[in-house]
C-alpha cells in the first residue's frame, strides 16, 4: 500500500440517475417523486438545439419551484465544443436557487476541461456570492476521456462522480453498434460450435473505477439503452457493481426500482459481512490475523471488504 491513503468519496447515496430532457417540463415533478438518488435535469444531448434557451429557461425554474426533497440535483450542461456551455454555466450559477448541487459535464477529453469549467464556475460563485460550492459530475465517453481518465478524476476538487457515456463513447472508438450499453452481439468468443458473450464495456469501466477510487471520485454506470430489456439492464448492473461501480443512470422511470434494487447490499450480504467482521474480531482476539469463515479464508483484507458492504448499507439507510 501506499502511504497516501485512498480518498473516501463523498458520503450520499448514488444508486440511480434519473435523466430528462429540460425540454420537457411535464415530467420534472415525476422525476423529483421518483426514487432515483440523483436528478439529472438535461440541456445537452436530449435538447435540440432551437429548444436550448427555452429548456435552460425551464431547468432554472424548475429548481427552485419543485420539492427535489433529499435527492442530489444535477444539471447536465452542453459540451465545451458547443456555442452553449458557457450560458449554461453562467445563467444557471446566476439564476438558480441554491438547491443546485451539481453541474455534470460531459465530453471531457482531459484535465484541462474541468480547469476551465471550475474557473467560469468559481468567478460566478464569488461574483454572486454563492455560499454553497457547486460539485461537479462528468461523463466519460470519448476516447480522449478515457485516455486521460487518471488526470480527469484528479482535476479538481468539486469532481464528485465519474459515469460511463456508452453511446457516444461507442461513437467516439469506432465501434460498430448501435446499442447504447449491454450485450454485443457480434463481441463473443467462439469455442467448439457455441458462442459466449464478452463485455465489450468492461476494461472502460474497470479504468474508470480505479481513476475514481485512486481519487475519491463515485464511479458510475451510464446508460442503458433499451428500456425494454429488465434482463439486460439487470445484468449490466450487476456487473457494473461487481466491479465497483455504484449506482446506473436511468433514461426511463421503470430503470429506476432495477437500479436501487442492484446498488443497495441485500439483507443477506449485510448479514453475512457483519459475520465476516465478527469472525475477524474473535480472530484478532486470539492473536491470528486470518480465519476460516464458512470454510472459507477470511483475513484482514476480508475485514476491508467487508466494511465497503456495511458501510454502504449504513449510508443507504441514512
Ligand atoms: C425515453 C423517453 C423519451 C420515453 O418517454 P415516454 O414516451 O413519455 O415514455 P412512457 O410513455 O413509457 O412514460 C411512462 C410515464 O413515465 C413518465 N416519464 C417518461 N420519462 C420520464 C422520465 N425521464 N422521468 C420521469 N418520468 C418520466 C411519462 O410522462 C409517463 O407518465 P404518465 O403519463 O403519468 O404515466 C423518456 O423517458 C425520456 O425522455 N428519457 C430521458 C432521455 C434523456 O434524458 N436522455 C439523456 C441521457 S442518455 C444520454 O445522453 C447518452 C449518454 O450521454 C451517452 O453518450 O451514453
Ligand atoms: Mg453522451
Amino acid at each position: 500500500m501506499s502511504f497516501r491513503i485512498q480518498p473516501a468519496p463523498v458520503a450520499r447515496p448514488n444508486r440511480c440517475q434519473l435523466f430528462g430532457p429540460g425540454s420537457r417540463p411535464a415530467i420534472f415533478e415525476k422525476m423529483a417523486k421518483s426514487d432515483a438518488d440523483v436528478i439529472n435535469l438535461d440541456l445537452e444531448d436530449s435538447v435540440a438545439p432551437t429548444d436550448k434557451d427555452s429548456a435552460r429557461a425551464n431547468i432554472i425554474q424548475a429548481i427552485g419551484d419543485i420539492d427535489w426533497g433529499k435527492k442530489t440535483l444535477s444539471v447536465r450542461i452542453n459540451g465545451l465544443d458547443t456555442p452553449f456551455w458557457y450560458r449554461d454555466v453562467v445563467d444557471l450559477l446566476e439564476q438558480a436557487s441554491g438547491r443546485l448541487d451539481i453541474i455534470m459535464i460531459p465530453k471531457v477529453g482531459c484535465a484541462a476541461d474541468l480547469y476551465a469549467v471550475d474557473a467560469l464556475v468559481t468567478a460566478v460563485e464569488r461574483a454572486k456570492g454563492r455560499t454553497k460550492p457547486i460539485g461537479f459530475e462528468v461523463i466519460i465517453e470519448s476516447a480522449a476521456g478515457i485516455s486521460h481518465v487518471e488526470e480527469i478524476a484528479a482535476a479538481t476538487p468539486r469532481l464528485q462522480a465519474m459515469s460511463l457515456g456508452a453511446a457516444d463513447f461507442a461513437a467516439s472508438m469506432g465501434m460498430s453498434t448501435t446499442g447504447i450499453g449491454g450485450t454485443q452481439e457480434n463481441y463473443y468468443m467462439a469455442h467448439e460450435g457455441a458462442k459466449y458473450w464478452s463485455d465489450p464495456w468492461h476494461w472502460a469501466q474497470a479504468a474508470i473505477v480505479a481513476a475514481c477510487r485512486t481519487h475519491g471520485v463515485l464511479p458510475v454506470d451510464g446508460p442503458f439503452g433499451d428500456f425494454s430489456d429488465d434482463d439486460g439492464f439487470r445484468a449490466q448492473a450487476l456487473r457494473s457493481a461487481t466491479l465497483g461501480m455504484v449506482g446506473k443512470w436511468a433514461i426511463h422511470p421503470k430503470q429506476v426500482a432495477l437500479a436501487n434494487e442492484v446498488f443497495t447490499p441485500s439483507e443477506a450480504a449485510v448479514a453475512e459481512a457483519r459475520e465476516i467482521l465478527d469472525a475477524m474480531e474473535k480472530a484478532k482476539a486470539n492473536g491470528e490475523g486470518a480465519t476460516v469463515y464458512k470454510g472459507r479464508l477470511v483475513d484482514i483484507a476480508s475485514i476491508k471488504q467487508a466494511e465497503v458492504i456495511v458501510k454502504q448499507s449504513e449510508m443507504i439507510a441514512g
